[in-house]
């Protein structure tokens, strides 16, 4: 039986047990076995079809944007519409063939947006261009899941099926439990709150299931079910079967994801206001330019980019010019922006904001400088 064969079998397994107390280890178990084959399946393929001509755009700018959606929902469009690239649209599907770049400038950023082949059921799998498109998605720091307005509800969920399945996790925070594996010593478990969806037993159960035995590079998981697993395990947090699992497998991306509704010209206002109501959503239309402003507001918002003000000594910060760095940016990230040997020639700098005790403050280049910081930089 192939791997495809075998996921299928397991799946279909799951979805004929009933969920209860009864069958909770019987599904542990089976979900420790999917995620393992997925993790096969996703092992970088040798062929050169999977490889990816023409989808491995350099990443430039200060963030990247990746638009993933059924065929023809409008991706193209848009592109053309908030960048100065033209992205060829048409009514007929799978227009877009390559990954094509282009850039959104917004308060003062510049933000790589990249258009992307229409992806179906089954993309995961290889279907169409999948792969590669899901290979780029993985890459960005939010993904803009782009529907139909006219029938979103069917290709949302078709789609977050599409990325689930491949270890990307939308709009959810990275499960909040210890796991380290250990030479010797058994299985320690403990956990600092009260766990309803997961017991030690079951815990035990899946980590024998599925066994990491060192981890060389994301996808080298090795599996030897007979042997004793020895780790420590420790949740902080009620955590599902599922979301351990995420764990152990440890190459899941936690992603931000809005869902951007396109061509709300052909649906009824009471339609729009339910879609535009939805979590993390947002209703646009391309063709008569609805709603684009504020889907920007709510792209700049979701990735959350931190904006530093320089200033120099006795003179007011410069508000007109901001650095603009990922989250968890340091002092030393900020002088690589400014000039490339700033950083050898620094003595220390005075940083203004919510990343200080008291401002100024007197810090040194592993200073986490926060949104809307100032700083002052004093050379050797
Ligand atoms: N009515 C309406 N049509 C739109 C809107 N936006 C795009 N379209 C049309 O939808 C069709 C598909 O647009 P594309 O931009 O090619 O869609 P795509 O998602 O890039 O498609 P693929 O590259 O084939 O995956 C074109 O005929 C567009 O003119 C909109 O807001 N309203
Ligand atoms: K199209
Ligand atoms: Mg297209």
């Amino acid at each position: 039986m192939g791997i495809l064969e075998k996921i299928s079998e397991i799946e279909k397994e799951i979805a004929r047990t009933q969920k209860n107390k009864a069958t909770e280890y019987h599904l542990g178990l089976l979900k420790a076995k999917l995620a393992k084959y997925r993790a096969q399946l996703l092992e970088p393929s040798k062929s050169s079809a999977a490889k990816g001509e023409g989808f491995d755009v350099m990443k430039s700018g200060d963030a990247r944007v990746a638009l993933i959606g059924f065929p023809s929902v409008g991706k193209s469009t848009f592109l053309s519409l908030m960048t100065s690239t033209a992205s060829e649209a048409a009514s007929y599907e799978f227009t877009t063939l390559t990954c094509i770049p282009g850039v959104i400038e917004y308060k003062g950023a510049n933000i790589q947006l990249l258009d992307l082949p229409g992806i179906i059921e089954g993309a995961a799998q290889g279907k169409g261009r999948g792969r590669q498109v899901i290979a780029v998605a993985r890459t960005a720091d939010v993904v803009i899941m782009m529907l139909d307005a006219t029938k979103g509800e069917v290709q949302r969920a078709l789609l977050e099926k599409e990325l689930e399945s491949v270890g990307i996790r939308l709009n959810k925070s990275k499960p909040n439990i210890y796991f380290k594996p250990k030479k010797g010593g058994g299985i320690s478990f403990n956990s600092t709150v009260t766990l309803t969806q997961c017991s030690e037993k079951l815990v035990q159960l899946i980590l024998h299931e599925y066994m990491v035995c060192r981890r060389v590079g994301i996808w080298a998981l090795t599996m030897f079910t007979s042997e004793i697993f020895n780790a420590e395990v420790l949740f902080r947090e009620d955590c599902s079967p599922d979301e351990f699992i995420d764990v152990i497998v440890g190459n899941r991306v936690y992603m931000p994801c809005l869902y951007v509704y396109n061509k709300i010209d052909q649906i009824s206002m009471e339609e729009v206001d339910r879609l535009a109501r939805r979590p993390h959503s947002v209703v646009i239309s391309c063709g008569m330019k609805l709603n684009l402003d504020y889907l920007l507001e709510k792209l700049w918002e979701y990735l959350a980019l931190t904006c530093i003000y320089t200033k120099k000594r006795g003179q007011r910060p410069d508000f007109t010019d901001a650095i603009i760095l990922r989250k968890g940016a340091s002092v030393e990230h900020v002088c690589h922006r400014i000039h490339r040997s700033l950083a050898s020639q620094f003595k220390y700098a005075l940083v203004w904001g919510t990343s200080t005790k008291y401002s100024p403050q007197r810090v040194g280049l592993t200073h986490m400088m926060e949104h809307e910081d100032v700083i002052q930089i004093v050379k050797k």
